[in-house]
């Protein structure tokens, strides 16, 4: 149980709860009241670190207010664990089943193996075998229908759950682990013309600190949309963790790698970002890309090594730049 809070204390963290609100303008609606309720009933210790970081600076918008709720609140818990529970009751019902039409038999076999019925009890005997045996066998057949049914909801909680492993959160691009099964599966032709790339945000530290981690989170969330929508095909963007996201290029020479990240670099330095509760404008977001060759038989660390370096040659001499070494 979450909440063990008496009627009384309910009641009084209730209007508290209330209250806060009214203070910082925020509809009572379910989401912002979860939050002021388990704010004032001190029972989310992230949640409220997270909420006091933003009250320090201001009253947080109904926006702010939904982050905090996806990220400390909500649960998305995977029912896999209930499918499994499902399937293995289905299993042990075929079981009984099973042993029920197997004891009519044996019984008819002892039966018949004394030799002490009459023809007629025989013969009812066996209707009778027969009648448990059907009905058996239509037992197995709706719980192999149900089995089937269960099976297929954990195959597709499976593949949801493979597909989350892979998926960064909060950007929704692919993580490392994505990166590794998309390169395991690379046809080896691909080899023949590679590029990798790694772009990283300047200054994100700066601009988290005057704006704050859920506007950062934004700026991430919006970056991922991004790569999705201007990398040209197939070019394929992979946060790294944190700032960082690498950007495989097959079919793309170093020349067409490097226009690639800097036609990127440009839509990003164009971008203008609004903060939604105080409307004013967010200063100019800048990132910059380090680029590589990879040629077959590279280890891919080593390509990510040199895009590292070209990186850092970018942020060295000025930053919102390309800069690139050769494989
Ligand atoms: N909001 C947010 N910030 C993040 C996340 N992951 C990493 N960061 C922040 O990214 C910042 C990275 O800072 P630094 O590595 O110092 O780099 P920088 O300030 O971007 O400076 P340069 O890279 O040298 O231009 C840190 O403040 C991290 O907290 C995230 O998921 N969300």
């Amino acid at each position: 149980m979450r909440y063990h809070d008496s009627y009384l204390d309910a009641q009084t963290i209730a209007k508290a709860a209330l209250a806060f609100l009214d203070k910082h303008g925020l509809a009572h609606n379910p989401i912002h009241y979860a939050i002021a309720y388990q704010h004032i009933s001190e029972t989310n210790a992230q949640l409220s670190k997270a909420l006091s970081g933003i009250l320090d600076e201001h009253s947080p918008d109904p926006y702010e207010m939904e982050i905090l709720f996806d990220k400390y609140i909500s649960e998305n818990k995977p029912k896999s664990e209930k499918s499994i529970e499902n399937l293995n009751k289905c299993i042990e019902h075929l079981e009984t089943v099973n042993g029920e039409s197997g004891t009519a038999v044996d019984q008819l076999e002892h039966s018949i193996d004394q030799g002490t019925d009459t023809d007629s009890t025989l013969i009812s005997n066996i209707i009778s075998a027969a009648k448990t045996v059907r009905n058996a066998q239509e037992k197995v057949n709706k719980q192999l229908a149900e089995t089937r049914q269960q099976s297929d909801i954990l195959m597709k909680e499976l593949e949801t759950a493979r597909a989350l492993a892979i998926t960064d959160s909060l950007t929704k691009l692919k993580n490392r682990s994505g990166m590794d099964e998309y390169l395991a599966a690379l046809p080896d032709k691909s080899f023949k013309q590679f590029c990798v790339a790694i772009a990283d945000i300047d200054h994100f530290k700066q601009f988290n600190d005057e704006f704050g981690h859920l506007v950062g989170d934004l700026i991430l969330k919006r970056l991922g949309k991004l790569f999705v929508e201007e990398l040209p095909v197939p070019c394929q963007a992979f946060r790294f963790g944190g700032e960082e996201f690498v950007i495989l290029m097959p079919e793309c020479n170093l020349e067409q790698a490097i226009e690639v990240a800097e036609r990127f670099r440009i839509v990003v330095a164009h971008l203008r970002f609004k903060n939604a509760r105080t409307k004013k404008r967010l200063p100019p977001l800048t990132i910059s890309l380090g680029v590589t060759g990879w040629v077959k038989g590279d280890d891919i660390e080593h390509a990510l090594m040199r895009a590292d370096q070209a990186l850092y040659q970018a942020k060295d001499s000025g930053r919102n730049k390309v800069c690139s070494i050769k494989a």
